[in-house]
C-alpha cells in the first residue's frame, strides 16, 4: 500500500514549482514534507489531491490515480486549507456535507466532532472559528471516510501546546492502524519527535529522503584539494550532493554522503585530496539548515569541461 509519485512536474507560467520529484510514503509511516517557503510543497499536496494538474509524470494511491478513485474521501484524506470551508456553516454541517459527498451516515458526524475536540463548537459557524478550531475541522473531515492516506499541509498552524500533542496522537493512531501520512510543517523540531523519514525539497527539487533512522547516521562529508572545481564536478556527476563550500568558497567542500563514498569516488578518479572527514549530522534541523541554506544549498552542478 504506497502513494507514489514519480518523476513530476509542474510549471507556473514561467515559475518551475516543482521539477521531476519522486518519493513515496508506506503504509503505517509517517513521513515529513519539508522546505523553505516556496520551495513547491503545497503545490506538490495539491497535486496529489488532484487540485493542481501535473505538466510531467505520475502519482497513484495504492496503484489508482485520484482522478479515477471511485470514493477518494474513503481512500485518502486531505488537510490542505483550513479556509476553505463556508463560513456560513456551522461545524457540524460543515462534516456533515462532507459525509454526504463521501456516501456515510449523518450519525457518523457527531463522532468525528468529537474526536477532534470539537463537540463544545459543533453549532458554531466556521467564520467564528480560530485558525486551530479551522484545522481540527478540517481534519474531522480528513478522517471521517476511514481513509488509509493522509495528506497534511501544515496541520499544526495556529494550534496550541495540547493542541499539537493532540495532533501528534491522533497521527500516530492514525499510522498504527496501518495508514500512511505524509505531513508538510516548518516546526522542524517537533516534526522530528514523531516522523519515520523525512523528503527535503528546495527550489522544486527533491534534496534528500531518507529515514530519521539514515538521518541519524548520515554523514556530511568535508573534502578539499588543490583541484577544487574538479572535485565538485566529479561528485556532482556521480550523483552526490554538495550542500556547501563549493565554487571559490574559502570552506572545505560538504557533501552529503559519507566519507568512504567519497573517498573511493574521488581515489577512482585519480584526483589528489588534502582533506577528508565526516561532519555528523546533529539534528534534522542542523541538517535541513546545511541543506537549503542560501549560501550553500542547491550548488549548481559544475559544467563538465571535459
Ligand atoms: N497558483 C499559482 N500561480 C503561480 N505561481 C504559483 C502558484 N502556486 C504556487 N506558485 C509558485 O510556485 C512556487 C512553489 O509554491 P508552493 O506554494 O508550492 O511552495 P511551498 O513550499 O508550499 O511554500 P510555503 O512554505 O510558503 O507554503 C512558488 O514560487 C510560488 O510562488
Amino acid at each position: 500500500m504506497t502513494l507514489r509519485l514519480e518523476n513530476v512536474s509542474k510549471s507556473y507560467d514561467n515559475v518551475r514549482a516543482v521539477q521531476n520529484i519522486s518519493f513515496s510514503c508506506e503504509s503505517g509511516t509517517i513521513t515529513g514534507f519539508i522546505g523553505p517557503n516556496g520551495s513547491g510543497k503545497s503545490t506538490t499536496l495539491r497535486m496529489i489531491a488532484g487540485l493542481t494538474r501535473l505538466d510531467e509524470g505520475s502519482i497513484s494511491i495504492a496503484g489508482t490515480r485520484f482522478q479515477d478513485l471511485a470514493n477518494p474521501g474513503r481512500e485518502i484524506g486531505f488537510l490542505l486549507d483550513p479556509s476553505a470551508h463556508h463560513p456560513g456553516r456551522s461545524v457540524r454541517e460543515t462534516v456533515g456535507v462532507a459525509a454526504i459527498m463521501m456516501g456515510l451516515p449523518f450519525q457518523r458526524v457527531d463522532a468525528a466532532v468529537e474526536s477532534v475536540g470539537l463537540a463544545g463548537a459543533a453549532r458554531r459557524k466556521v467564520r467564528s472559528l480560530s485558525l486551530g478550531m479551522r484545522q481540527r475541522l478540517s481534519l474531522a473531515i480528513a478522517l471521517l471516510g476511514s481513509p488509509r492516506y493522509l495528506v497534511l499541509d501544515e496541520p499544526a498552524n495556529g494550534l496550541d501546546v495540547e493542541g499539537m500533542g493532540w495532533l501528534k496522537a491522533s497521527i500516530r493512531a492514525f499510522v498504527a492502524g496501518g495508514g500512511a501520512v505524509l505531513i508538510s510543517s516548518h516546526l522542524l523540531n517537533e516534526l522530528e519527535s514523531y516522523v519515520d523519514r523525512v523528503v527535503i525539497i528546495d527550489r522544486g527539487q527533491v534534496l534528500s529522503n531518507s529515514s530519521m533512522r539514515e538521518l541519524g547516521r548520515t554523514d556530511m562529508t568535508e573534502v578539499d584539494g588543490p583541484e577544487r572545481q574538479k572535485i565538485q564536478r566529479i561528485l556532482q556527476a556521480e550523483g552526490l550532493v554538495i550542500v556547501g563550500g563549493a565554487g571559490a568558497c574559502v570552506q572545505p567542500i560538504q557533501v552529503a554522503s559519507s566519507p568512504e563514498q567519497v573517498g573511493e569516488i574521488l581515489w577512482r578518479h585519480g584526483v589528489q585530496v588534502s582533506l577528508l572527514h565526516r561532519k555528523q549530522v546533529e539534528s534534522l534541523e542542523s541538517y535541513y539548515s546545511e541543506l537549503t541554506s542560501p549560501e550553500f544549498a542547491a550548488v549548481p552542478a559544475v559544467k563538465d569541461e571535459r
